[in-house]
């Protein structure tokens, strides 16, 4: 089973002005790959207040994967690589580029987003955008390989299948 945190970076949803659908879609996408929610917290758009949640989700709550939506495009206060950069000890640019050449094929706008996806301790950080169709989109393309990155930050894997 992989332990899972959603951290939704929305100045609207933390005021409660919007459902937060996004949220919902990624605690339903995990699923399917043995995925369950085990922590779930939504923020406003401060870098700060991003960075103590994924902290908390990797150093006291010791979750297996994070995925964060919203505040990874150009807004002024769009800041969610720089609060996961911040808390970052290794990238793995690879999911991120996976991200944004696939999502070109739907969208010139897919080269916008400014995610980003990194290690911390044996939690893998991954920045989704804001809108639910991005969300789904994104997940579609990378989740069929984050099982295997996550058994070998767990230990439980040492060897790439050649697949
Ligand atoms: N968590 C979410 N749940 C549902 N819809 C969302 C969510 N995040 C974004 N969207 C949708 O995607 C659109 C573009 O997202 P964007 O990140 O620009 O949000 P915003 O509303 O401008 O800002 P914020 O969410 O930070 O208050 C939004 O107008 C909204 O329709
Ligand atoms: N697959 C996919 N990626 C996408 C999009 C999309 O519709 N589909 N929207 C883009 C747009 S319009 C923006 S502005 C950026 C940043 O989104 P965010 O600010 O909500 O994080 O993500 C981009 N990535």
């Amino acid at each position: 089973m992989i332990r899972v945190g959603i951290l939704t970076a929305s100045d609207k949803g933390s005021r409660g002005e919007r459902e937060d659908r996004s949220g919902r879609l990624i605690e339903e996408a995990v699923q399917t790959i043995g995925g369950a929610m085990a922590a779930y917290k939504v923020v406003p758009d401060e870098r700060d207040q991003i960075a103590a949640a994924l902290r908390e989700m990797t150093d006291d709550l010791g979750l297996d994967l994070i995925f964060t939506t919203g505040g990874t495009g150009f807004s002024p206060r769009d800041v969610t690589p720089e609060a996961t950069l911040d808390v970052a000890e290794r990238m793995v640019p690879g999911i991120a580029e996976a991200m944004r050449a696939e999502s070109m094929k739907i969208t010139p706008r897919a080269m916008l987003t400014r995610s980003v996806a990194a290690i911390r301790g044996r939690t893998l950080i991954v920045n989704l955008p804001g809108s639910p169709k991005a969300v789904q989109e994104c997940l579609d393309i990378i989740l069929p390989a984050l099982p295997h990155g996550i058994e070998i930050l767990k230990g439980e894997a040492s060897e790439c299948a050649r697949r």
